[in-house]
């Protein structure tokens, strides 16, 4: 039942696995790995592996499409052999998921590789992550963005800030210890929230000045410390445009790898009056929009092309971004309201 590990599980943890659905039985072997360095280690054996380079991916190109393929445990070790790695590198991999059938999943940075050679090797490019996120198909994105956020919360703790000492990665990266004193540091994530405001049947959309051209979006900002979630969005949407927020329903989250990993919080919001007092030293311009000049914005699948008086048409962010989701579901529930 178990490919990667379950050997070593106790008779009586194995027995319990055969009750829980697939969700759970790959929710707890993971925890069981996350815990057990012995473990880890004997499913680095036979898992697969997702590359990176310096915290770029590595992307196939098949046909029209592109994939975020892994390889084997043989074939990583094969490479490493080949560019005179140790095979202990293999044990730098961050635990990352299992598939179905609780094979394990990590990723690997080959960053101290020859990156072209790698790339002719396994028929691929390693590719910044803001282009390889519009590459891939929108489902493949979040194991990607998981991925990423993982490795680059590791290259960047690699020393503790209490005691100057270096920090040790346990075997499946779920933390670093100090070697000084035995600090325990967990990877983090910032929450944020993005807030769709709406009055009556228009919404707010905003830009900042360094969004490409035409790129209006739901407002955002991150959470201060010991804020709520409802207090974020009502200093945010105060902060931003100077409206109180008069309700607040939660819509969804999302992993947001940019600039750091930010645990993004979507919101819908009402607010009591619709003057705008915008503050230019955070957003360059906020607009109300009617239920049609959203659904014209949202038909642009890409950046739209310049029209002729040399201005871009408003467009909001693709498919992968929550704020696009927040968009689609006012939409729908504006046009439900019409049918009322
Ligand atoms: N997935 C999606 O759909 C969307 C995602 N986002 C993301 O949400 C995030 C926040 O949006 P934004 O409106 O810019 O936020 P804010 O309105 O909070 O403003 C950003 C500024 O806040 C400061 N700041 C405070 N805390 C942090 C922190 N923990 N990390 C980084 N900066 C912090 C920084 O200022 P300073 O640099 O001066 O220190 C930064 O420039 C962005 O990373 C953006 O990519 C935004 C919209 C849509
Ligand atoms: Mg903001």
């Amino acid at each position: 039942m178990f490919s990667g590990g379950v050997g070593i599980l106790s008779p009586v943890t194995s027995v319990c696995f055969r009750l829980y659905s697939s969700y759970i039985k790959n929710a707890r072997y993971l925890f069981h790995l996350k815990e057990n360095d012995d473990i880890c280690r004997q499913a680095l054996k036979l898992g697969s592996f997702y590359l990176f380079h310096n915290l770029s991916p590595f992307l196939r190109n098949i046909g029209s499409s592109y994939s975020f393929p892994a390889v084997s445990s043989s074939e990583l070790h094969k490479i490493l052999i080949e560019h005179e790695r140790n095979e202990q590198m293999m044990e730098e991999s961050v635990l990352i998921g299992c598939s179905d059938s609780c094979s394990a999943e990590f990723a690997i940075d080959l960053g101290s590789l020859e990156r072209s050679r790698l790339e002719t090797e396994l028929g691929g490019k390693f590719t910044d992550l803001r282009k390889a996120s519009l590459q891939l198909r929108v489902k493949d994105t979040p194991l990607m963005s998981q991925a990423q956020a993982l490795l680059r919360w590791h290259e960047s703790h690699q020393y503790c800030s209490k005691t100057g000492k270096p920090t040790q990665k346990n075997l499946s990266g779920s933390k670093r210890v100090c070697q000084g004193n035995g600090l325990i540091y967990y990877p983090q994530m910032s929450p944020v929230i993005i807030t769709l405001v709406s009055h009556r049947k228009r919404c707010l959309l905003a830009r900042q000045d360094s969004f490409p051209a035409g790129m209006y979006t739901a407002l955002s900002g991150f959470c201060d410390i010991g804020e709520t979630l409802e207090e974020t969005v009502r200093r945010e949407v105060a902060e931003e445009v100077g409206l109180e927020v008069e309700s607040i329903r939660y819509s969804a989250s999302q992993h947001w790898p940019f600039p750091n990993s930010s645990l993004m919080l979507a919101c819908h919001a009402t607010v009591l009056q619709e003057e705008l007092c915008i503050n230019t030293a955070e957003i360059e311009s906020a607009k109300w929009f009617s239920l049609e000049e959203v659904e014209e914005a949202l038909k642009w699948q890409k950046v739209p092309p310049k029209q002729e008086d040399g201005t871009v048409p408003v467009w909001v962010p693709p498919k992968l971004a929550i704020a696009n989701h927040l968009i689609q579901e006012w939409v729908q529930e504006q046009r439900s309201h019409l049918k009322d």
